[in-house]
């Protein structure tokens, strides 16, 4: 056997919990920490089936995930069912911990209580990445339970560390998520015509990004005779969701104006080429699609919840407006069709502003340290 090596000694066994495989911003987050982790670290990884979990395999050695518990729909027989889940899986977690000398345990996301309540049984520490609003009561609790059992909570954004204001326990530090900064594009004239307009976000049953929204608002600018295009990128969870949606648009006369795109693998490339980004959500946790497009220099109109007002300076870089007013949402793209330098300049500052405050490399590295921070108490 090779004897161990400095550099393999420095290597902490972690194990990171990943909430789902499937496309969304929690789990692309996860998938580039894997990566930054699993060059310095040995690293497991406990994730489900999915669309991204060859990539999430390839970069660590993979075990059974752990079950989760749901947001704000679902019935509460359902959600103590999966609360009894999570417990009942608490134990197979700890034997694995010990087993394999894990000495921190990693979530990527407050859905999942099974790692955290495991890690504490085998007497590990917990860093949990919050990366969620809770909505309801039931919610709020899990977060309690998470700041009671785990060790350091890393909350995205100011809104989201509000809401362990009240955690007994754990250590509850900021750390935004960041993005890779593309380089300086080239410079653009104008709007496009006609207008084109993106929202990128998984269209789910809860409508949580607000594309009925950005619909509505697409129907108020075509009545001020704005010639106007809305793709509405992202994966589609519910069909049914997605035919609400296509529904609502030809029932606002806007069908031929309205696509639903789907998922995307090139959403920076999709960001590049769209005039404005519309944010439409009624709640955000923190909102990567609004960096991605400052980072590019694409205008942003967002609406003022959650994590986006850390990212957006109303004004300066962006448009911000109350959630579920469409009118608010069309005012801004009018606002910024009116006067493209100024709309142009506000994007410039906004690149400026993303990539000194939400750059990928310093997020990753933050993230690292407080894991070695927890493996060392
Ligand atoms: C409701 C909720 O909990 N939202 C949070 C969640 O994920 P949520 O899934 O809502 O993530 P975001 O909207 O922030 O980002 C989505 C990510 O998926 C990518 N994408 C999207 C569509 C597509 O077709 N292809 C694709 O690759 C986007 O480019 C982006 O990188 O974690 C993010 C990361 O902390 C936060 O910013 C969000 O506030
Ligand atoms: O439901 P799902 O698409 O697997 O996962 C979702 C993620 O995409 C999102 O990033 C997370 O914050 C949500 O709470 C939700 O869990």
């Amino acid at each position: 056997m090779r004897p161990r090596s400095a550099a393999d000694r420095r290597r902490t066994p972690i194990l990171l919990a990943v909430h789902s495989a499937r496309v969304g911003g929690a789990q692309l987050m996860a998938l580039d920490a894997a990566g930054w982790l699993a060059d310095r670290h040995e690293l497991h990884i406990a994730v489900r089936r999915g669309p991204l979990y060859e990539r999430f395999a390839a970069a660590g050695r993979p075990m059974r995930a752990s079950p989760t518990m749901t947001f704000g729909w679902g019935s509460r027989r359902r959600w103590l069912l999966e609360l009894a889940r999570s417990v009942l899986d608490a134990p197979r977690i700890a034997l694995y911990v010990r087993r394999h000398r894990i000495r921190v345990v990693h979530t990527n996301s407050t859905v999942l209580l099974g790692p955290v309540i495991g890690a504490w049984l085998a007497r590990v520490p917990v860093v949990v990445y919050a990366r969620e609003l809770p909505p309801d009561r039931r919610s709020r609790l899990l977060f309690s339970l998470l700041g009671a059992f785990a060790d350091t909570v890393v909350a995205v954004s100011s809104a989201v560390e509000s809401a362990f204001a009240g955690a007994r326990g754990a250590r509850v530090v900021r750390i935004s998520d960041g993005i890779p900064i593309p380089p300086v594009p080239a410079p653009r004239e104008g709007f496009g015509s006609p207008l084109r307009l993106c929202l990128v976000g998984t269209v789910n049953r809860d409508g949580r990004k607000g594309q009925d929204v950005a619909i509505d608002a697409v129907a108020r600018l075509t009545e001020r005779d704005v010639d106007v295009r809305l793709d509405l990128v992202g994966p589609i969870q519910q069909e049914t969701s997605a035919a609400a949606l296509a529904q609502r648009a030809a029932a606002r006369g806007v069908a031929d104006r309205v696509r639903l795109a789907g998922v995307s693998d090139r959403v920076g490339d999709v960001l590049a080429s769209s005039d404005i980004l519309l944010s439409c959500a009624h709640s955000e946790p923190l909102g990567l699609t609004i960096m991605e497009a400052l980072a590019r220099e694409t205008p942003v109109v967002a609406t003022r919840v959650g994590g986006v007002p850390d990212i957006v300076r109303d004004g300066e870089t962006g448009i911000l407006v109350a959630p579920g007013d469409p009118a608010a949402v069309a005012a801004g793209v009018g606002e910024l069709v009116a006067d493209p330098a100024r709309a142009r300049a506000m994007a410039a500052r906004g690149r400026i502003d993303i990539a000194k405050r939400f750059d990928r490399t310093d997020a990753l590295r933050a993230l690292e340290a407080e894991i070695a921070r927890a493996a060392a108490s």
